[in-house]
């Protein structure tokens, strides 16, 4: 097939190195243009995925005419915030039946909108059931480094899911199909989000104990804001939802954790954001959860606190105590 991949940062080029050499024809577009002299000059990501040398096939440009026009499929890559500009600049270039694969973790801000529903909006309907969405427990370097991976596609249309299952399946990536697209998509933004909580927690210098509290009590929230958009609740339990939000909230390759153990460990947001090149897509995405679980009347403690700990100053020490100090509950697992 002739792909493009839309973002160059660490997962986008991730995919586009699977792709072809999985035999595909495969362009990566970089918004950097002069990180598209150097791969080309390279074959390597200095900027988002170092160390690694890019599969030999693989083309690069800083056009979008180029990632767009004349493909069978193009993947969107780019963090969630900024996904609604480059897919508006890019829609024009791509042919009727191009198949749209989404693969970004974040809720819009201001709108609340997940990805499928920000494509809802943008593209022509004969589009729409010719996207698919894929989402799991994904740290870029393993599947650079042909790390065993499992993860989620998920479509309306049962053909798309299956045609984009074989298309990224390997040795090392093994796709599974779902055709819930909302718990899919909101199972990788929102795990984020917790993330960052056991990030925080761990930081502050709490034990295994709270994080395993964390994890399970987080997975109650995110399948509350999932059923209340739609979403099937066994969705939660699979790859893209208890899955990612496991491998987020233990694994020290996570962004999300990471920031969040520097705010346990005391430093600012701002200072933290401003030393990385990278994305952590669940700082913006808390404030969106945070105003979602609102709007939707969904209780969402954790959420809550973290969007106290994020965008009020709150501290994380008086947020922990917070949450432990709530009214006494049956436990309730939905
Ligand atoms: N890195 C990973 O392990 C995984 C990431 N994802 C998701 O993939 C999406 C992309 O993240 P990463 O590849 O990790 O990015 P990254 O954090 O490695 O790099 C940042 C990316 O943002 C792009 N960017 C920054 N400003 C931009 C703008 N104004 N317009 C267009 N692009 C801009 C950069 O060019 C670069 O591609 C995110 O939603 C992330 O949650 C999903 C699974 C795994
Ligand atoms: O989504 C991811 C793994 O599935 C990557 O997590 P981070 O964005 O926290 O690094």
């Amino acid at each position: 097939m002739k792909i493009g991949v839309i973002g160059a940062g660490s997962w986008g080029t991730t995919l586009a190195d699977l792709l072809s050499k999985n035999g595909h024809t495969v362009t990566l577009w970089a918004y950097e243009e002069d990180l598209v002299k150097r791969m080309r000059a390279n074959r390597k990501n200095d900027l988002f995925l170092p160390d690694f040398t890019l599969d030999e096939k693989l083309e690069f440009t800083s056009e979008l005419p180029e990632v767009a026009g004349g493909k069978e499929m193009v993947v969107l890559v780019a963090p969630s915030q900024v996904m609604r500009a480059v897919v508006r600049q890019a829609e024009p270039y791509l042919a009727d039946n191009t198949i749209l694969v989404s693969a970004a973790k974040g809720i819009e801000n201001d709108t609340l909108m997940p990805m499928s529903e920000v494509l809802r909006e943008i593209l022509p309907a004969h589009r729409l059931e010719n996207t698919a969405f894929l989402s799991g427990p994904t740290f870029a370097r393993e599947v650079a480094a042909e790390v065993p991976t499992a993860l989620t596609v998920a479509s309306n249309d049962e053909r798309i899911a299956r045609l984009v299952q074989t298309t990224f399946s390997c040795h090392y990536f093994r796709v599974y199909r779902s055709s819930d697209i909302v718990g899919v998509e909101l199972g990788g933004a929102l795990k984020n989000v917790i993330a960052l909580a056991a990030g925080v927690s761990d930081g502050l210098g709490y034990g295994y104990n709270a994080r395993a509290a964390l994890i399970t009590r987080g997975l109650v929230e995110m399948t509350r804001i999932g059923m209340a958009m739609g979403a099937r609740e066994q969705t939660f339990m699979g790859l893209s939802g208890m899955g990612d939000l496991v491998l987020t909230c233990t694994g020290d390759l996570s962004r999300n954790r990471s920031v969040g153990l520097e705010l346990g460990r005391g430093r600012k947001l701002d200072d933290i954001l401003s030393g990385m090149k990278m994305v952590a897509e669940g700082v913006k995405t808390t404030l969106s959860a945070y105003q979602l679980a609102k709007k939707l009347s969904v209780e969402t403690p954790i959420i809550e606190q973290m969007y106290l700990i994020l965008f009020e100053n709150k501290d994380p020490r008086a947020a922990v105590s917070d949450l432990m100090q709530r009214s006494l509950k049956a436990e309730m697992n939905r």
